[in-house]
């Protein structure tokens, strides 16, 4: 293979410390492999070189194509990864007499025991409900995350708590911090975030214990830099010393770990002022996808202002990709099985979605049409999801009375939606319930240890669930409705939630089940086949969510939950400012940037509007003038940002033609339309998405009014006018 200039670049860059920025798919590694064997054949010794990279996976494909390129037998550097370094530096500091020994907590059951013993010595006077809600799976695990940020950013955990947004009932987190830290010294253990975390500090405050880690190195290569955190980028400095070069190859692009600690400042700003002055190299072809793609995802980052002033080129040799958008779980089903009708298996397609909530109307919709699918992870299976199965439970409860009678049915109506109640007390009570069919007494010793509002909160249910044979003739949607407004559902969910964007995707997951809810009322054969149904047919094809994808890449992919308030992603309460929204648009990025052949972007038909994304990343216009590019067209090409794209085609040393198109403001759906326009009945308007239509209804705030459309394609639709990519259309049909 023939290294592109800019790759030869960095093979050969001379002394000092560098920084890459390498675009999706630029071929990173066989890059650094080459920079590698080019340091080798220099005469730099292979044990003065490190090669560090983000994870194992990483580090042993980096290790494989290093082997396959070098010459039989000769020496090669190590390639670690951030934990292997800790895990080294902590043997070598314990055995040197600096840090005391300690045994890494491997199983996750024994890290949980002891943040629950952490918790148990913090709210050892709080009342029981209070303890029981924080002793929940789910918020120990929450625990457990805010132990090891306050670790990776090596601040206190007082100044983390106040800077992050933890929801309610989590104040305990900050004394449970140091307890945890109490026990795990105690019992000499040790977690992974304390792999880098003890070294550091060791590290940092003894001159003498550095000395005896440094100068051992002249080169450190480290990739996917953009997601470095603070104790990893410090940790790297200390080991660089005052003596090793640093090459950092990433793309703060695709920087998508912000609440792991990592931000795009690392590599645009940071590297800098911690290793002094770099020398900077770009990477700017792509070897994964056309250029369709290409300048789609060139547009999509353009809108922040944390990135590097660097465009995407497509390599010429690489796939045409052809780009498409569209509405609703139907059009994905159609682009599948197009596919399978193309000869194309579905192990190469790729449904990515912004979190695992919204996969939940996919997965019912691919098994509805029986389209084999995978999950990146299994228990995201939609008939295995707690909350799934409890309102099945109790949809099959409102049309078979005996199920009152059974005791493990009425625990699962009882523990779900959590009731903040011990399991133990619940099995008691739901035994009795079953047995007897009707509440204890006051005196009996089954309330005995319960709050008054927990009892409360029991009674209530315990009374719902005797009505609801009586509404079986509901349709399952509305009976839903009725049980999540009853067990006040949206509350509950949301005070169970440690984190509060947790609690609100759970509150969506009830929105979804609502609207999917004949899939809930599967008779109970039906139901139970598809709680068992094998997830990994290796056939099918994968969903996993964007985080899960970084580093991947499909020939299909199509993105789903394109809509306002989904990706990107926030709500009322949670509104976005412009740091996030930034971080939306890179994992948006990310998301794109993984296809090979076909990329598909989907929104649905709910209440959000289609993302501002789609418009932002006018993909017509990619399609367009990778179009013009294959038919070596004369003649202009009318897009909406005619300085990237006049740049995008001198970079490819083509001489076509852009112009300005007539709808310029498609890009900036916030601010389509004009402030003083005015909506009447039977104007025609253009929708960037929807297409051509006529207003038939105008209602609401004169100043923000909400139109009524009709849609040549899409149907009828209501839209707030301000807030849609619209512009009316001056005179013409809108057909
Ligand atoms: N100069 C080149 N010419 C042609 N193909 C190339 C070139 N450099 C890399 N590639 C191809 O690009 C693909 C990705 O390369 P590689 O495996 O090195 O990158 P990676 O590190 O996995 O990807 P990324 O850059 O996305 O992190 C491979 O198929 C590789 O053969």
């Amino acid at each position: 293979m023939k290294l592109t200039d800019e790759q030869w670049a960095v093979v050969r860059h001379d002394r000092g410390h560098a920084r890459v920025a390498a675009v999706a798919g630029a071929g990173k590694t066989t890059t650094l492999v080459a920079r590698v064997l080019h340091l080798l054949a220099q005469g730099v010794p292979a044990r003065r070189i490190l090669v560090l990279m983000f994870n194992r996976a990483a580090r042993e494909d980096f290790t494989a194509k290093l082997a396959a390129m070098a010459s039989p037998g000769q020496s090669l550097p190590e390639v670690r990864t951030f934990h292997s370094i800790g895990h080294r530096l902590n043997q070598s500091l314990t055995r040197w007499g600096w840090l005391s020994p300690r045994e890494l907590l491997t199983a996750d059951w024994q890290r949980e025991r002891l943040l629950r013993q952490a918790v148990q010595h913090c709210l050892g006077g709080s009342d029981e409900a209070t303890r029981d809600a924080a002793l929940d799976t789910e918020r120990l695990e929450a625990l457990g995350n805010f132990c090891d940020l306050v670790k990776a950013e090596m601040t206190s955990a007082t100044e983390f708590y106040e800077r992050m947004d933890f929801g309610p009932d989590t104040r305990h987190f900050i004394d449970a911090y140091e307890h945890f830290e109490a026990l795990l010294e105690q019992h000499g253990r040790m977690t992974y975030a304390d792999l880098l975390f003890r070294p550091l500090r060791c590290l940092e405050s003894s001159e003498e214990a550095r000395a005896r880690v440094q100068g051992f190195l002249d080169h450190v290569i480290i990739d996917e830099y953009q997601d470095i955190n603070e104790a990893q980028q410090r940790l790297l400095a200390v080991l660089a010393g005052t003596h090793a070069d640093v090459m950092a190859v990433g793309d703060a692009n695709q920087c998508i770990y912000e609440w792991r600690g990592a931000r795009p400042d690392y590599m645009l700003e940071r590297f800098e002022a911690t290793f002094g002055q770099a020398t900077d190299y770009p990477l700017s072809t792509t070897f994964r996808h056309g250029h369709a793609l290409a300048l789609t995802a060139n547009h999509a980052i353009r809108g922040n202002r944390r990135r590097p002033d660097q465009l995407c080129v497509a390599a010429p040799q690489n796939p045409v990709t052809t780009i498409d958008a569209g509405q609703g779980a139907g059009r994905l089903v159609e682009e599948l099985q197009a596919w399978q009708q193309r000869g194309r298996p579905l192990q190469q397609a790729c449904v990515l979605v912004r979190n695992w909530t919204l996969s939940v109307a996919v997965q019912l919709q691919l098994l509805r049409a029986g389209i084999p699918f995978r999950l990146a992870r299994e228990e995201r299976y939609v008939f295995r999801l707690p909350l799934v199965q409890a309102l099945a439970g109790y949809l099959r409860l409102s049309r078979d009375a005996r199920l009152l009678h059974d005791p493990a049915h009425l625990l699962l109506l009882l523990s779900q939606p959590t009731s903040f109640v011990a399991r133990e007390r619940l099995q008691a009570l739901a035994l009795h319930l079953a047995q007897t069919q009707s509440w204890p007494g006051r005196q009996d010793a089954l309330l005995d240890s319960l709050k008054p509002a927990q009892r409360r909160t029991l009674k209530r249910r315990w009374e719902l669930l005797c009505e609801l044979p009586r509404l079986g003739r509901l349709a399952p949607a509305r009976l839903l409705e009725i049980v999540v407004e009853r067990l006040d559902a949206e509350k509950v969910l949301k005070r169970a939630a440690a984190r509060r964007e947790k609690g609100e995707e759970d509150v969506r997951l009830l929105d979804v089940l609502i609207e999917q809810a004949d899939d809930l009322a599967l008779a109970p054969e039906e139901l139970a086949k598809r709680q068992r149904q094998p997830m990994q047919q290796g056939d099918g094809a994968l969903i996993t969510t964007v985080h899960g994808a970084k580093g991947l890449e499909w020939p299909l992919v199509a993105l789903w939950g394109m809509n306002e308030e989904d990706f990107p992603y926030y709500s009322k309460d949670n509104p976005l400012d412009e740091e996030r929204l930034e971080e939306e648009r890179r994992l948006f990025y990310v998301a794109i940037t993984r296809a090979q052949d076909r990329l598909l972007i989907l929104h649905d038909s709910g209440e959000h509007r289609p993302s501002r994304f789609l418009a932002e990343s006018a993909w017509q216009d990619g399609n367009r003038v990778a179009r013009a590019l294959v038919e070596q067209q004369a003649g202009p090409v009318e897009v909406n940002v005619p300085s990237l794209v006049g740049r995008y085609l001198s970079a490819v040393g083509s001489e076509i033609a852009v112009e300005a198109a007539s709808r310029q403001e498609a890009l900036q759906p916030a601010a389509v339309a004009e402030p003083t326009a005015t909506y009447r009945p039977g104007q025609h308007v253009h929708h960037d998405v929807f297409g051509n239509g006529e207003i038939l209804v105008v209602e609401g705030d004169p100043d923000n009014p909400v139109i009524d459309v009709r849609f040549v394609h899409a149907g009828r639709r209501r839209l707030i006018a301000r807030r849609s990519p619209i512009e009316v259309l001056q005179g013409g049909s809108p057909a």
